[in-house]
């Protein structure tokens, strides 16, 4: 079992902190919901995680090894895959030229899409010559996370996979989840302002304000009030 361990990273753009030390385990075989309003930091997180934005001061390691200094290259070579805020799928290239993108970080004996993938999504596989731009938003979320989940992560990180997206889609997007947790060979971090949805899908989780995590705990300890104290403006 591996661990995700953030410790105390602060980070800037220009002269404004966006992160203030935050700290956040996430762990093999769970969902791990990182909650918060708009603004308050937790892209900013995930672009910590995924190393696009450096941290000033504090420290974050996955698997024991410190991914301090790592590229985002690196860091996907070491097992983790980043589904983005908004999705950032290749309008122009097909769906399944999309799916390859994720080729990229694989040993040439790894280059293909499991079927696992169709399984979770099957529409993909009825689409796979059709362009990502010609998707619907929900589609093109499900394209996201089968392309993350093409580099076969051991940590997954989802940023708002719920945004704009139609309700049977978000059902869909969550029992992939919960397929994936259930498998028990992947740490999962779920970015969310949804919060029933990133509740029932997670074992813990943390709730951000202002660049700082100001409650943290196990499912099981979660106060709904005191959560949703920080996610109404
Ligand atoms: N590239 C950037 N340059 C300057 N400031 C930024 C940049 N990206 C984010 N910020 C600021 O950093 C803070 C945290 O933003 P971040 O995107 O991490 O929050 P968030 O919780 O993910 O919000 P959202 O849900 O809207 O994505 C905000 O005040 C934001 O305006």
């Amino acid at each position: 079992m591996a661990t995700l361990a953030i410790d105390s990273i602060d980070l800037y753009y220009g002269a404004a902190q966006a992160l203030r030390g935050v700290s956040l385990t996430a762990e093999t075989g769970k969902v791990t919901s990182v909650l918060g309003r708009n603004g308050v930091g937790k892209t900013s997180l995930l672009r910590a995680i995924m190393g696009v934005q450096p941290v000033a001061r504090g420290a974050i390691s996955w698997d024991g090894r410190d991914l301090g200094g790592l590229a985002p290259y690196d860091r996907a070579r070491r097992g983790i895959a980043y589904v983005p805020q908004g999705r950032e799928i290749f309008p122009l290239l097909t769906v399944r030229e999309n799916l390859e993108t994720g080729f990229s970080p694989l040993p040439r004996g790894q280059r293909f899409v499991p079927d696992e993938i169709y399984d979770l999504f099957p529409v993909l596989k009825d689409m796979l010559n059709r362009r990502g731009g010609d998707l619907s938003g929900g589609q093109q979320q499900q394209l996201a996370i089968a392309r993350a989940l093409v580099t076969r992560p051991s940590l997954l990180v989802l940023d708002e996979p719920t945004e704009g997206i139609q309700p049977s889609i978000i059902k869909e997007i969550g029992r992939a989840i919960a397929y994936l947790r259930g498998k028990g060979d992947m740490a999962i971090v779920l970015v969310e302002q949804y919060f029933e949805w990133a509740r029932d899908l997670c074992d813990s989780y943390a709730v951000m304000d202002r660049g700082q995590v100001v409650l943290a705990g196990d499912k099981a300890h979660m106060v709904e009030a005191d959560v949703r104290r920080h996610l109404s403006v």
